[in-house]
């Protein structure tokens, strides 16, 4: 049976998110819409989901010695990873001793904080099909790699990155040298290791987003979302919509690797799993233990976003994966590097049918810093693709 406590109260129910960017602000949102009293947690002051949480907390928070010290003086029921860059050697020992429950486990976020975790488990231990990859320590041993098997054209990525800081395509002996360079400045935290990738030429990848939470009889169900189809540029999503048609044997086995997957990770909670798919062929490419920036398209497609979805998955509620209308995103960078930048054109945009806005509020801009997201509903995929085109390209962001 779920309690749920009244906020700012000795009964409340605690929930502390560990970043708090534009994903964990519409967490928050969901739970706080529960009555749930919310700890944001961020490496940088007035994080997106900062600015709408009970309390705002600035640590670094892949120093374990600052983790711990928050997570006992906060004293939260639940701790809920947001990004990759957490000391979750520290969630597990806090875990272990009975200090807090991590969502979905301290074990699945310690697995996909790194790409070699996630890999080694899904290829290896699951055998499932992924792409031929190698670790390298050194551009030798890249090198090496790339001569023994991998072949042209290969991706690099730092073991520790995501949204697609690091990556790089090698299309030939030249880009080699570089791509190790890119993938030495971009990691998140430096590791000096890199994972290569043999090159998937895919019809198309999804995101399969795969609800683990309870059902009536108390025992945990796996529920997948419709598929939701991205577009890439550079590693990082542009585009996305949802649902992505596939071929029944496709979606079959799309379904067979997240079940599989997400089944070891365990816990409860929503997980983005990352599929590529050529006819009837399909590659477990990662997975994320929380709501998926592609999943962002949700908030106008389904009864139930991912973000409420995880909201009530951890909490132990019922969850309802249906899909309420076609739709689609684009995401809005941010053009310029400055501090409080403005943005133009918003009531421009919000005339395309059927269409909606976030602007996530981060304090500063990068060029290439995601600040928003047009979101459109329409009768069909096309024609929410083209409205969300449109809304995001009226959005003219600016230095003041
Ligand atoms: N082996 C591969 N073959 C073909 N394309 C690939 C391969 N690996 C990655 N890509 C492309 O690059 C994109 C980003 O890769 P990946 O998901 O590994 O990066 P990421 O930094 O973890 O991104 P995010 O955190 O946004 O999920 C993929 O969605 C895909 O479009
Ligand atoms: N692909 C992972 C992803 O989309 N993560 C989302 O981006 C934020 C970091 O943004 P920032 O780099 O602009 O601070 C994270 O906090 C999370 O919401
Ligand atoms: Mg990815």
């Amino acid at each position: 049976m779920t309690t749920l406590g009244t906020p700012l109260s000795p009964t409340a129910t605690r929930v502390m998110l560990l970043g708090s960017g534009e994903l964990g602000k519409e967490v928050l949102i969901a739970l706080q819409r529960l009555g749930v009293e919310t700890i944001a947690v961020d490496r940088y002051e007035n994080a997106p989901g900062q600015q709408v949480a009970h309390h705002a907390r600035t640590i670094t928070m892949s120093d374990p010695d600052q983790l711990q010290a928050l997570i006992e003086a906060e004293k939260p029921q639940l701790v809920v990873p947001e990004i990759e860059a957490i000391a979750t050697s520290m969630l597990q020992q806090l875990e272990e001793a009975g200090t807090v429950r991590v969502i979905p486990t301290a074990r699945a976020a310690r697995l996909t904080m790194d790409r070699e975790g996630i890999r080694r488990l899904a290829a290896e231990t699951l055998g499932l099909p992924t792409s031929p990859y190698r670790f390298c320590d050194s551009l030798a041993e890249l090198q090496a790699a790339i001569d023994e098997g991998i072949g042209y054209p290969c991706i690099v990525k730092p073991v520790m990155s995501s949204s697609g800081k690091g990556q790089s395509k090698i299309d030939g002996p030249a880009d080699v040298q570089k791509a190790w360079d890119y993938a030495m400045a971009g990691g998140r935290v430096s590791h000096g290791r890199v994972i290569v990738e043999g090159f998937i030429d895919f019809d198309y990848e999804i995101t399969l987003l795969t609800v683990r939470a309870l059902g009536a009889d108390g025992q945990v169900q796996t529920q997948f979302c419709a598929p939701i189809g991205h577009v890439q540029v550079s590693g990082d999503y542009v585009e996305s919509w949802q649902p992505h048609p596939m071929s029944p044997a496709a979606l079959e086995k799309a379904q067979r690797i997240a079940q599989a997957v997400t089944a070891d990770l365990g816990g409860q909670g929503l997980f983005g799993v990352e599929l590529f798919v050529k006819g009837e062929e399909v590659w477990f490419s990662e997975v994320s233990p929380r709501p998926h920036d592609t999943g962002m398209v949700t908030m106008a497609t389904q009864w139930q976003n991912e973000f409420e979805l995880h909201a009530r998955a951890i909490l132990g509620l019922p969850v309802d994966t249906a899909l309420k209308s076609p739709g689609a995103s684009a995401v809005i960078y941010g053009g310029a590097d400055a501090q409080g930048i403005v943005f133009d054109g918003v009531d421009h945009a919000l005339q395309v049918p059927g269409t909606e806005l976030r602007l996530f509020g981060k304090p500063e801009s990068f060029v290439k810093r995601r600040m928003g997201v047009a979101l459109a509903h329409a009768d069909d995929v096309q024609a929410a693709r083209r409205n969300a085109k449109e809304a995001a390209s009226r959005v003219k962001p600016r230095a003041a």
